[in-house]
């Protein structure tokens, strides 16, 4: 587990052209580690949706696991695999409660994002019968807090569950710091992608994979500031170390590429 220059992270910001169709074909290819973009958003729109939030942090659920436990605003679809309409129908409750306090971070994000890398197209997901996905989840990770390590990719968890997101090509995960913790909280990603032999290092009735699965793995470590915007490509090994202090908060998608074009791109929480 070494930082290494070959696998690092890429810092734009916004509106300074760096950021195009290039950077998200190395961060889908396993040559970048992390892009940062700073300035996607004035800082006026996070600190008045930082305000909203905090009126409906009453509504945050916990779901605990034998190795840890995850406190989110929202459903995330990977819980509810075995269950897709109580996912959609968990959706649609968040969605309402959001729009009530008018928080609208995650519209702001994808619309920034598409001028940004110049996409045709970036919309929350749809199944064929119009079911929409949940364009969002808000993650709170409080002092104490820590994820273990892991790898979302939607291609392989829901090949079997008849959804249409498992025939997507390619997967990268945004995420939009909302409030910084005072210590920790640092983000850890591998060089390594999940590969089917790997599941003998998964964690028996828990989260995730043991840290044998990434031995010898560049591993590139970030630690997020508030109103940063990154992309990862999560089908990578990631972690979360643990939080200090403040509550690390964070709004978080997935962004979904149907075909080898990177220009139409659908997201989900
Ligand atoms: O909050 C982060 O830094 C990463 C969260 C995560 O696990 C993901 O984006 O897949
Ligand atoms: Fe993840």
């Amino acid at each position: 587990m070494t930082e290494n220059e070959n696998w690092t992270r890429v810092e734009c910001d916004a509106g300074g052209g760096q950021a195009d169709q290039d950077l998200l074909r190395r961060l889908i290819d396993g040559d970048v580690a992390v892009v940062r973009l700073r300035g996607l958003l004035p800082a006026a729109e996070f600190a008045a949706n930082r305000e909203r939030l905090r009126r409906i942090f009453s509504d945050a659920t916990t779901t605990r696991y034998v190795n840890g436990a995850l406190t989110t605003i929202g459903p995330y679809l990977a819980k509810y695999l075995s269950r897709p309409d109580d996912y959609f129908t968990a959706a649609r409750a968040a969605e309402n409660r959001l729009d009530e306090v008018s928080f609208d971070l995650s519209a702001q994000v994808r619309q920034a994002l598409t001028k940004e890398f110049g996409l045709h197209s970036l919309r929350p997901a749809e199944e064929p019968d119009g079911r929409r996905y949940g364009d969002a989840v808000v993650r709170v990770h409080a002092d104490g807090v820590s994820n273990p390590l892991h790898n979302d990719n939607i291609m392989r968890d829901a090949r079997d569950t008849g959804l249409a997101l498992a025939g997507l090509r390619h997967q990268l995960s945004c995420v939009v710091c909302v409030e910084e913790c005072d210590e920790g909280g640092e983000l850890r990603i591998y060089q390594r992608s999940w590969r089917p032999e790997d599941e003998a290092f998964k964690i028996d009735g828990g989260l995730g994979y043991d840290a044998g699965v990434v031995a010898g793995a560049p591993v590139h470590t970030f630690r997020p500031r508030a109103e940063d915007v990154y992309l990862i490509n999560p089908t990578h090994y990631h972690e979360i170390e643990r939080v200090h202090g403040a509550d690390r908060t964070t709004l978080g998608f997935f962004v979904g590429f149907p075909g080898e074009s990177l220009t139409d791109a659908v997201v989900w929480g």
